[in-house]
């Protein structure tokens, strides 16, 4: 990784006229200052980003380095053209004190590939029995704004009462993982004729639907921000759309799988299509994207949840939940919400960029314009190309792409993190 400028000519900013860029210490210059000595890259055809910002990771360090590391969960990130990602707090030990979200961002800082917040737990081990020490995270080193107990839900009502009224002293956010556990007890794939006929547990949509209904109002009873992760069902949206024209303080994200792919795969019996939420019906897929477009569900988050080889490759029910995401979101949003007219590139700089920053409390770093003055983080990105997922060059320690072997449209050609590459010419630097 090197110091150097780069004088960037002919991009195209979020699809607008061809223009130069020159990024130089760590800031976006005008190009007419450019240095003799810069390095020219000539980016003819491509798409100028912000550089993306993921409210939604799982780096899996400490505890479990078989599956991803802070280096090769970033290293995944920066080929995905991400800046910055929130690291989930289901690691082992969990991520509920301060010396653990300061060890993972100190960790984020020293691989250097992009820039790690960590998400704080709501609650001590996870369990959903008593608050974490949420305001010494909040005033750690790692200025922690983000608490989820993702991977579980904050079931217990009062306790989320609590949670939401603790974080607004320090303008912090609740993130939840909405799934309510008695209706999703041993639960599969989503409840329905298909789940019938295979004989998988069926995971209702209520299950999600009731924990966003009662979150909403109590985050309107509260006066608080509220967070919903990995919305999946038609009527989450229709919720959302519900609290959001009331005034709540509610935003969701939308993970590109959800986007992209159905239910129906789960006839395959493969585990590698076993997420948590589990993938929906084909009108599900259709309510988030119109839910994202609307700017209903603010944001795309990847839910990059890597595992191990020997925690997919086994039979569908004693299969560990989660794909990966990092490498491949931007292709997906493309193919779902670019090339089918729904979204142009300035509406997915605000879903994969400006609003994740803004909701994790760090866009005076990230999620900025790409213009002059501004932070260089930078993606340049190549919509017409074409590549076909191969699991085996996925940077991440596990190969749990459900996209392997399909064909996606786009590829990150460099990924500038405060100017200095972290990808160039597709490849890690
Ligand atoms: N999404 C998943 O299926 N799995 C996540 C947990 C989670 O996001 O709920 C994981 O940590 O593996
Ligand atoms: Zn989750
Ligand atoms: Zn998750």
């Amino acid at each position: 990784m090197s110091e150097r400028s780069y004088l960037i000519k002919n991009v195209s900013v979020l699809g607008g006229t061809p223009t130069d860029l020159l990024l130089q210490d760590g800031v976006i210059a005008a190009a007419g200052d450019a240095p003799a000595d810069a390095e020219v890259v000539d980016a003819t055809g491509l798409v100028a980003l912000p550089g993306l910002v993921d409210l939604h990771t799982h780096l899996r360090e400490p505890g479990r380095e078989d599956a991803e590391t802070v280096e090769t969960g970033t290293r995944a990130a920066a080929l995905g053209g991400f800046t910055a990602v929130h690291a989930m707090a289901n690691t082992e030990p969990v991520a509920d004190t301060a010396g653990v979200v300061e060890q993972v961002f100190r960790l984020g800082r020293e691989a250097g590939y992009c820039d790690v917040f960590p998400v704080g737990a709501v609650t001590v081990g996870l369990r959903g029995e008593q608050l974490a020490e949420l305001g010494a995270m909040a005033d750690s080193a790692a200025r922690v704004r983000v608490f989820s107990d993702d991977g579980k839900c904050v079931s217990d009502a009062v306790l989320m009462r609590r949670a939401l009224e603790y974080v607004k002293a320090f303008d912090g956010v609740v993130a939840q993982h909405a799934q309510e556990p008695r209706l999703t007890e041993d639960a599969q794939m989503n409840e329905g004729d298909l789940s019938g006929r295979l004989g998988l547990a069926g995971w209702p949509a209520v299950a999600e639907e009731a924990i966003i209904a009662r979150d909403v109002l109590l985050a309107e009873h509260v006066g608080s921000r509220l967070h919903v992760c990995h919305v999946s069902t038609a009527g989450s949206v229709e919720l959302i759309r519900w609290a959001k024209s009331k005034g709540v303080d509610v935003t969701a994200e939308a993970c590109p799988h959800h986007l992209l792919l159905t239910d129906e795969l789960a006839a395959t019996y493969d585990p590698i299509y076993k997420v948590n939420p589990p993938l929906r019906t084909a009108a599900d897929a259709e309510a988030l994207r119109a839910g994202l477009a609307d700017g209903t569900i603010d944001i795309v988050a990847t839910d990059h949840a890597p595992h191990p080889h020997e925690d997919k490759d086994c039979e569908w029910a004693a299969a560990a939940f989660g794909m990966l995401g990092l490498e491949t979101a931007l292709s997906v949003v493309q193919q779902t919400m670019v090339d089918t007219g729904r979204l142009d590139w300035a509406g997915v700089a605000e879903r994969m960029s400006y609003a994740p920053a803004r909701i994790g409390r760090v866009s005076d770093r990230h999620g900025r314009p790409v213009a002059p003055g501004e932070p260089a983080n930078v993606v340049l990105y190549d919509p017409a190309a074409r590549r076909t997922i191969d699991p085996a060059a996925s940077a991440s320690l596990s190969r749990n792409t459900p996209y392997r072997g399909m064909e996606l449209p786009g590829r990150v050609v460099a990924t500038f993190l405060r100017g200095r590459a972290t990808v160039l010419d597709g490849k890690l630097q």
